[in-house]
């Protein structure tokens, strides 16, 4: 099986990337031409955390607000200097069924002073004026291509060999967002993806919670006596493995980069001993049969995508939102206690905490002077909880946290996913 990836020998940054930014007919997807690998264990290039700009606690309350101030005057800016190039085209005279219509937008006599936000502006649409780019990991048929769907309706995914190329396409401006798998209800948490959202600067601007369900696939006429090998994704082998033994298919299984990659796979090699694991979007787009439908070990099978861009979105209370953040600590007793407290204190309730062993990547620590420093810390730990960093007990908890830490990020705060997946949550 072939599957482009960046070169491992290659460490110089990324000079080009191969765009092929479409879904219909038949897609490529995006590929790294010149490889760019983050060498964690090299001092000289570890990751950055980042700036106070991006969203980031480094110097208390007061300044991040500062900073949330500066973010929206720039969107603002921003929104203010493209709705002033599209007056200079159109006049102040618009078309409306064939009718002229007057624009009444009132004359501003000073053009300089920023228009304030509205609703529109906290969802900020693509710069580019066409639809939203979002790059996701897979070929097409790919839950992460449904979950971009989900998201963001009418969007163009975009895509990647690899969740690596997926960041990159964002942060070269090839793509708006980038759709990434972090949960899965069976399998629980996917640990690579913390660990890029800690490499990369990218903030998490929403997420989705997206219904898997799984179809057994092989080429049409082959039954399931012919198998000798069951090919995907490795979290979908592991969440169909209970059900793939009461099939009776004790065959090898092989793991690839997305399920409906397998499925392509299985097609394009005519392969008549190999199922694939994948969605029945895959089964329509590569000439599959369904032998076995909603394999799945649970039926309420769930995966949690987070969505990232390369600017925050400005947190609101007018809907339930969460936060996601990362920190560090030095050695010490009972940091972890006193972090967690400083939510239960506030009444405020954590739906995720997950640690990662990170002892031989440093992070690059940036004081107040600008002077930056590799650390090394034995583990990362990720937290999300129930509030928007617009609310004062989010923000006095994150100051709180930051006393007892040495290193802490804010990766996004963005609108919770709503949707009841869990059957006993209707009940
Ligand atoms: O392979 C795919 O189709 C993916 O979108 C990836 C992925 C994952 O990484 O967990 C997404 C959802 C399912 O849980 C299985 C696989």
């Amino acid at each position: 099986m072939h599957y482009l990836r960046p070169s491992p020998s290659l460490q110089s940054p990324v000079r080009a990337m191969t765009p092929i930014p479409t879904h219909r007919g038949s897609p490529s997807r995006l590929v790294i031409q010149c490889a760019y690998r983050f060498d964690s264990a090299n001092a000289t290039n570890p990751p950055v955390a980042p700036t106070s700009a991006g969203f980031n606690f480094c110097g208390g309350v007061g300044s991040t607000r500062a900073d949330w101030q500066s973010t929206c005057a720039i969107l603002a800016s921003k929104v203010v200097s493209q709705q002033q190039d599209t007056k200079k085209d159109s006049g102040n005279v618009a078309a409306v069924n064939g009718h002229k219509t007057l624009d009444l937008v009132p004359v501003d006599t000073n053009s300089n002073l920023p228009r304030a936000l509205t609703i529109t502006d906290l969802s900020p649409a693509p710069m580019h004026g066409a639809k939203l780019r979002v790059a996701y990991q897979g070929v097409p048929g790919a839950y992460s291509e449904a979950a971009a769907g989900k998201a963001y309706p009418n969007c163009e995914a975009i895509p990647c060999d690899q969740f690596e190329v997926a960041f990159q396409a964002v942060e070269l401006w090839i793509a708006d967002r980038a759709v990434l798998p972090v949960e899965n209800s069976l399998g629980g948490s996917i640990h690579r993806n913390y660990d890029l959202l800690l490499r990369h600067r990218l903030h998490i601007v929403g997420e989705v919670q997206l219904a898997v369900h799984h179809c057994l696939l092989a080429l049409p006429g082959v039954r399931k006596e012919y198998l000798t090998r069951v090919i995907s994704h490795p979290q979908a082998l592991s969440q169909c493995e209970l059900t793939l033994t009461k099939l009776g298919l004790n065959v090898a299984r092989e793991a690839v980069d997305d399920t409906a990659g397998a499925a392509e796979f299985v097609a394009a090699n005519n392969l008549r001993d190999t199922a694939a694991i994948a969605s029945a979007r895959a089964a329509d787009l590569y000439g599959l049969q369904i032998l076995a439908d909603g394999i799945q070990d649970d039926s309420s099978n769930v995966t949690r995508f987070v969505m990232l861009a390369r600017e925050p979105i400005i947190p609101r209370t007018d809907r339930p939102f969460k936060t996601s953040i990362v920190f560090a600590h030095d050695k010490g007793t009972s940091v972890l206690f006193k972090v967690l407290s400083a939510f239960a204190f506030r009444n405020i309730s954590l739906t995720k905490i997950e640690s990662r062993p990170h002892r031989n990547r440093p992070i690059r620590l940036v004081d107040d002077e600008n002077v930056g420093t590799a650390k090394h810390f034995e583990y990362m730990f990720y937290v999300d909880f129930e509030a928007s960093m617009a609310e004062a007990r989010a923000q006095n908890a994150l100051a709180e946290v930051q006393e007892f830490t040495s290193f802490l990020r804010v990766l996004g705060s963005y609108p919770m996913d709503m949707t009841p997946w869990c059957p006993s949550r209707d009940e």
